[in-house]
């Protein structure tokens, strides 16, 4: 007779590492682990689902195991009456509210650790049997204290040695004496804990296995389907997306030319699309190496071309098609949201199950599909966590928190290569591609020099992205940086966040972590610089600066993830160097996240060395705020990847911690990857867009825990003499990108960038323009970065401003 399947109950405090605890415990225990809040039931609404069960662990979280709000239901659980004890593993607050409940203090650490590795010294016995030497990563601010009436109840496994001048000894593991209740301080799931680290968690279930079988303790039954609350699999949005019968998926068959253009230039190429003129314009651009190869532009069609655009404050999504005069009844629809499941997200998901791309050119990696932006708040609200209101800049003219335009029509360069893929996936549109490709071939044959180009228009040593790199030349020649400033000094108004307020919200960070509250948190601060055009007659006139300023902006700070998303009365510049997520037409996601900077310029005019760089970067406070947000992608990632009983999206971190060189600063950069299995792509409908939605906003730009540190965030930066807009960060810390309607994607996080809403423009246009002084334009930037313990107030000032000046400085 076949065993029932065990089963294992993961309590999730809140945390951003938990989904790799689940990932640990599924692989090492091969149960069937199932996740819910530490909040989503009482004692009453638990008990009768444990029989389902055949042992409990206790994640980690932020807070502290004396607050109920921060526990839950977790005390209950290691006071349960006799006849419902069950195995438990205690993870952090997990292990500290088990000393906390047989009499054990909890006090603060003199000296925090995160995301830093110690030494444990163990006993070899219990779960630590044949565990050899451990080096374990630790996550927390507080600590556990027995004293000897706690110590007759529990027995110490294991300690950490901090050392007299920090901790002293510190407690990483006990047992209970008598039930079968284990707990460990450190982090047995980090990515930097040794495998003797982890073994404790193979070790605890041979335990938990003997208790279950010496107290006969029935095998687990069936999860009851009701009392569970919350789903017992995920739904992906396009598998809960409703769609109109009416409307049937279609085959979009993409029509395209290719052809080696290797002078041309990027800049004309936009010229040549009127991007001077036109009032929306929108192109994801790579100025430089690592992982920017390619530029894709997506053109406008009148009539066509259709964006979507949601607040956060409606109930319905609105669909503009492009090209109508104002006021057409066929240049706008919205639909309702009520009802609609997975919200506009669901929505999203839904026009794409409609658009399916086949027949373009694999090499490309855009074939047609939606290109735009998420930002800060849109992710923030998908935590559950309320966005701060009224939001500063509100006015007239709707500021969307999610625009993104779909594009049938598109060209795409390939920096390296020189290839040119001129395309569409509308149908019957042979003359468009027929015409653009030898308008784009003229435009490249003009600026031909026969030295540079192999007369057969192939491309010789092109292995090297830096090397073929275009953004800073022409006909192959590189051009010396401009260093001259877009607009005159006398018509810029730069308002910088004030350095006293800004280093006082980093004491307030590092306060929140000391207290427990978070393990790092990413703070930031916004820039404005207002121009001031100067009066004209013909007020009609736009302003638009835009295309001049990221001219500007793509010789200085050339980056892999720049951009322009000039759309919908916003309009966003970037030069991020930042991947958040890409995805494969086959299923594999990449996110890559940065955290560890060094300004390359020294006070004294030279410039520091990759090698000096190196040995900045790979000191314990870069590695650990590095590590942390490892851990907390890998958390995301396993989140949606592993989310079927029968999946394993296989998360791996391929590369930890590299060293590499931009235009202005070192970055330390890691690689987190994993694959969506077929049954989940096919079957169940996940896409890339369950991922993205599921990891917003950028764990690089929150810190960890998320929520709890997003929560914080929002308080701390309200202050505006700090650079804070009331709690809010709009497009800046959200992600740009595309959604290719072949089933890729390739999303950025919004940093090093610039932008612009329409309405706060002609906002303070009015007033000008009635003083008689012509047009102001306001332009924001966001700067920050990871605040730790080890952080020091004026470090994070300079860092700001290092990261704020690789953009303002196109004004300076
Ligand atoms: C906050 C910013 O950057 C983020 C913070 C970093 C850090 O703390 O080292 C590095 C890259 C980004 O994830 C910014 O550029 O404004
Ligand atoms: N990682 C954790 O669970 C941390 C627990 C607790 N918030 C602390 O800081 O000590």
């Amino acid at each position: 007779m076949s065993q029932p399947p065990r089963r294992i109950l993961l309590l999730d405090a809140y945390d951003s590492f938990s989904n790799n605890l689940a990932a640990l415990l599924r692989h090492t225990t091969h149960a069937q682990i199932h996740t819910t809040k530490i909040d989503t039931h009482t004692l009453p609404s638990l008990l009768p689902l444990l029989p389902s069960f055949d042992a409990i662990v206790i994640g980690p979280g932020p807070g502290t195991p004396t607050n109920p709000q921060d526990v839950g239901i977790i005390p209950y659980i290691y006071s349960l009456a006799a006849e419902h004890v069950i195995p438990v593993f205690g993870v952090c607050l997990g292990f500290q509210s088990l000393c906390l409940a047989f009499g054990g203090k909890i006090s603060r650490l003199p000296v925090v650790k995160h995301g830093q590795s110690s030494v444990i010294n163990h006993t070899g016995t219990d779960i630590f049997r044949d565990c050899g030497s451990v080096d374990a990563i630790r996550y927390h601010s507080l600590r556990a204290e027995l004293d000897e009436v706690a110590l007759r109840q529990l027995e110490v496994l294991a300690t950490a040695d901090d050392g007299e001048g920090e901790n002293g000894e510190v407690i990483m593991a006990v047992r209970h004496r008598v039930l079968p209740f284990w707990g460990v301080q450190y982090h047995p799931e980090s990515c930097c804990t040794n495998l003797d680290g982890a073994r404790v968690v193979e070790n605890w279930w041979a335990l938990a296995v003997e208790w279950l079988v010496l107290n006969k303790r029935p095998a687990s039954v069936e999860i009851p389907e009701e009392g569970w609350k919350v789903p017992l699999q995920q739904r992906s949005l396009q598998g809960s997306a409703t769609m109109d019968t009416a409307e049937k998926v279609a085959e979009l068959q993409v029509e395209y030319n290719v052809f080696h253009a290797p002078c041309l230039s990027i800049v004309e190429l936009c010229e040549l699309l009127e991007v001077k003129t036109r009032d929306e314009f929108v192109m994801l651009d790579s100025s430089a190496g690592h992982t920017g190869q390619y530029t894709i532009i997506g053109v406008f069609a009148d009539h066509l071309t259709e964006t979507i655009t949601w607040r956060i404050e409606e109930e319905v999504v609105s669909f503009q098609i492009h090209g109508y005069e104002k006021g057409n009844a066929r240049a706008k629809r919205e639909v309702s949201l009520k009802g609609v499941e997975g919200g506009v997200w669901g929505a999203i998901a839904g026009y794409m199950k409609k658009k399916k791309a086949k027949g373009g050119d694999e090499e490309c990696p855009f074939w047609g599909g939606f290109m735009g932006y998420f930002n800060y708040e849109s992710g923030v609200m998908g935590l559950g966590v309320d966005v701060k209101k009224p939001r500063p800049g509100d006015g007239a003219v709707r500021r969307p928190d999610i625009s993104l335009t779909f594009f049938e029509r598109s060209i795409v360069v390939d920096n390296v290569s020189g290839k040119v893929w001129v395309q569409s996936i509308h149908g019957g549109d042979e003359d468009w591609v027929g015409d653009m490709s030898e308008k784009v071939k003229l435009l490249a044959a003009m600026s031909i020099t026969p030295t540079t180009t192999p007369p057969n228009g192939t491309i010789s040593g092109s292995n090297s992205i830096v090397s073929q790199q275009r953004s800073n030349t022409a006909n192959g020649r590189k051009l010396p940086i401009s260093t001259e400033p877009v607009f005159p000094s006398d018509m810029l108004n730069i308002k910088r966040p004030l350095q006293e307020p800004y280093m006082e919200n980093v004491r307030r960070c590092q306060h929140e972590l000391a207290r427990g509250e978070s393990y790092e948190l990413c703070l930031t601060a916004q820039t404005t610089v207002d121009i001031h055009h100067p009066f004209t007659d013909n007020q009609q006139e736009k302003v638009d600066s835009a295309w001049k300023i990221y001219k500007h902006l793509r010789k200085r700070n050339p980056a892999p993830f720049a951009g322009i998303y000039k759309c919908s009365t916003t309009c966003l510049l970037s030069s991020s160097p930042e991947r958040f997520l890409s995805w494969d037409r086959k299923g594999k996601f990449q996110l890559r996240p940065i955290k560890g900077t060094v300004r390359k310029a020294k006070a004294d005019g030279s410039t520091v060395s990759r090698i000096e760089a190196e040995a900045v970067l790979n000191t314990p406070k870069e590695r650990a705020e590095n590590l942390m947000i490892v851990d907390l992608i890998r958390h995301d990632l396993h989140g949606v990847l592993d989310g079927q009983e029968d999946e394993d999206g296989g998360v791996k971190v391929t590369k930890l911690m590299a060293v590499e060189e931009y235009e202005t600063v070192f970055q330390l950069v890691s690689v987190i990857e994993g694959t969506m299995g077929e049954r989940m792509r096919g079957e169940l409908g996940f896409t890339g867009l369950d991922v993205l939605q599921r990891s917003l906003p950028p764990g690089s730009m929150t810190g960890a825990p998320k929520k709890r540190s997003v929560e914080i965030l929002q308080e701390i930066e309200g202050d505006a003499n700090a650079g804070g807009l009331g709690g809010e960060r709009a497009m800046y810390s959200g992600v740009m990108g595309y959604w290719c309607a072949s089933g890729s994607g390739d999303w950025s996080v919004v940093i090093r960038s610039m932008y612009r809403f329409d309405n706060e423009m002609e906002g303070v246009n009015e007033r000008r323009r009635v003083e008689g002084e012509g047009k102001v334009e306001r332009w924001r930037i966001g700067a920050g970065g990871a605040v730790t313990a080890l952080s020091d107030p004026e470090g994070e000032w300079e860092e700001m401003l290092t990261k704020l000046n690789s953009t303002l400085a196109v004004f300076l």
